[in-house]
């Protein structure tokens, strides 16, 4: 295979759909201490895409998440959500990056001792204190059925719920306020193979039903090939490239070859080869633990 020793190009400013990036980053810098994080990393995310965040353990993609969602304030650079500048100290704009952004952090960040449907309630009495109790709770229970979980598991407190639940009900509680733009965190981390190909498959659909872009944070190969539209990769205090996967495992960078050349790699192809060829027989129904 000729690998081409060009990097690809990283933003998509040339195209001129300015309306189309939805998160764009510059010239971002986070430092801790005397350890560089990221050294001018620049990214455009576009609206209705689904995009992976890979790159080596420690390379900042959940630094560049917590910059972006406005937890951690850059030591350089801008970031612009949803067209607001996401460093702006101001309560309001904070406020409003906030309730466009539903999160799902690694362990679902579940409230342990609410029920499913209180913790879905949290960021709508929040934002929606005035409305009828009664509902909130048709909202949020609307939002746990999305998610794919029975209606039983409402009432239900984390600790009765399997880890493919829980990821589940962390999802109802991230798009409790219809966000456009949705966070996940190492959806498929601590999921078994199918309970993971399941996870995949309800992110894909909701995505598409609610036209959602979506931010994803993953080490998990069968995701990338799975569900993605773009892969951005972490690598050297930058996004070294940001192109559809088979783009990306082109790229001649040592991480990109061994990550996307290894045999993990090639089975994820093979079963995303399969999953296109069988696309007529594939179940719609998202629903697992
Ligand atoms: N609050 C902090 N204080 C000091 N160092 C930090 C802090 N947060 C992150 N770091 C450091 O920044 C670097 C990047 O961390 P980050 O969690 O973003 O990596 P990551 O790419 O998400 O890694 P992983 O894939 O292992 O989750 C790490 O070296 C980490 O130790």
């Amino acid at each position: 295979m000729t690998i081409p020793d060009s990097r690809l190009p990283i933003p998509d400013e040339a195209d001129g759909k300015a309306d189309d990036v939805i998160i764009r980053i510059r010239g971002l810098v986070n430092r801790f201490g005397d350890q560089v994080v990221h050294d001018g990393l620049d990214l455009d995310v576009k609206r209705g895409e689904i995009i992976g965040v890979v790159g080596g353990s420690g390379t900042g993609k959940s630094v560049m998440m917590r910059s972006v969602l406005g937890l951690r304030r850059p030591n350089a650079g801008e970031i612009e959500v949803l067209g607001i500048d996401a460093r702006n100290p101001d309560p309001r704009l904070r406020r409003e990056i906030e309730r466009n952004t539903g999160v799902l952090f690694q362990d679902g960040a579940l409230f342990s001792s609410l029920t499913v449907g209180e913790n879905v309630q949290v960021p709508l009495k929040e934002y929606h204190g005035d409305l009828p109790d009664s509902l909130r709770y048709e909202l949020a229970l609307l939002k746990v059925k999305l998610s794919g979980l029975p209606a039983d598991a409402i009432d239900k407190l984390p600790s009765q719920l399997s880890g493919g639940m829980r990821k589940r009900a962390g999802l109802a509680r991230a798009l409790a306020l219809d966000p456009p733009l949705l966070f996940l965190d190492e959806p498929t981390a601590g999921l078994d193979p199918i309970g993971a190909a399941a996870f995949d498959r309800l992110i894909r659909t909701l995505q598409q039903a609610l036209g959602l872009t979506v931010f994803l944070i993953t080490h998990d190969l069968d995701t990338l090939y799975a569900i993605c539209d773009r892969i951005a990769v972490l690598a050297d205090k930058k996004v070294i490239a940001c192109a559809p996967i088979e783009e990306v495992e082109k790229l001649d960078h040592p991480w990109v070859q061994e990550y996307f050349h290894g045999p993990r790699a090639r089975a994820a192809q093979v079963a995303r080869d399969k999953n296109v060829a069988g696309t007529a027989h594939k179940p719609t129904d998202a629903q697992a633990g």
